[in-house]
């Protein structure tokens, strides 16, 4: 069995290569190599992960044996869903698909999405729901590695695009507080749980396909609306 700071780096060694700000579909995007279009296919995909978020959030609550860690992860509901008051990311998220010009009740129809990004975060549903608590809980752990790709895909578009507004991507600016408070807990979590060598490799293959899931998403992009530029049939078609 390793030491948890051998698990901590191993963690974020499978960051370190399998992370999707490798893809060449971010850096086509933050590289501001895409069209309107193509950002448009990208923000009506990555919606139905930002709204599925709360559902696999609400499913690992619910298993959550205490009041202190329901309470904890109960933050993350908030973060998606607003307070009623407050608009969350999911709301935050359609200010970005109406700020690139698409029809809200298009987005939210999902008549648009690539069968692979429904078939990608079905996947990650129902991972969190069937696996162990454990594994549902380090398959979250992405977000040790997503203020940076937020911080580039954030300075990158604003500098590469004149069609995104500091608004439209407003989005962002709240997850770089939010990922690493998430962060903070999830991972001291999975590092005082995993206390077996069996545990600790099931957090490491949970950490792998959720990278693995993140990545095929944009695989299924830069497929349908770069190269060869195939949209699947009923697929957004700018
Ligand atoms: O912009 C990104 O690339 C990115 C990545 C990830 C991630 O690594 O899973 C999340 C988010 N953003 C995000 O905004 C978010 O709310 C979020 C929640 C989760 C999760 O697994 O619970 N990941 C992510």
């Amino acid at each position: 069995m390793m030491s948890a700071e051998a698990l901590e780096a191993a963690l974020r060694a499978i960051g370190a290569e399998r992370y999707h700000v490798h893809h060449p579909f971010h850096h086509l995007l933050h590289g501001g190599k895409l069209t309107k279009d193509q950002v448009r296919a990208w923000a009506l995909n990555r919606y139905y992960y930002q709204a599925s978020i709360p559902a696999k959030d609400a499913s690992l609550l619910a298993r959550l044996p205490t009041p202190d860690l329901r309470r904890e992860w109960r933050r993350r509901l908030v973060d998606h869903d607003g307070d009623g008051v407050h608009p969350g990311g999911v709301e935050r998220w359609l200010a970005l698909t109406d700020g690139l010009g698409l029809d809200r009740d298009y987005v939210t129809s999902l008549a648009g999405l690539l069968p692979a990004t429904r078939f990608a975060v079905d996947a990650y549903v129902r991972f969190v729901r069937e696996k162990s608590l454990l594994e549902a809980i380090a398959s979250s752990l992405t977000e040790m590695f997503s203020p940076d790709i937020i911080s580039q895909r954030v300075s990158g578009m604003l500098r590469n695009y004149d069609f995104v507004t500091a608004e439209t991507l407003a989005y962002f600016t709240p997850r770089l507080t939010q990922a690493p408070q998430d962060v903070a807990f999830a991972l001291a979590y999975v590092k005082e749980h995993a206390d077996t060598a069996e545990k600790q490799q099931q957090v490491l293959a949970a950490l792998r396909f959720k990278c693995d899931l993140l990545w095929s998403q944009l695989d299924a992009l830069h497929f349908a609306y770069v190269e060869p530029g195939l949209p699947p049939p009923g697929a957004y078609r700018p």
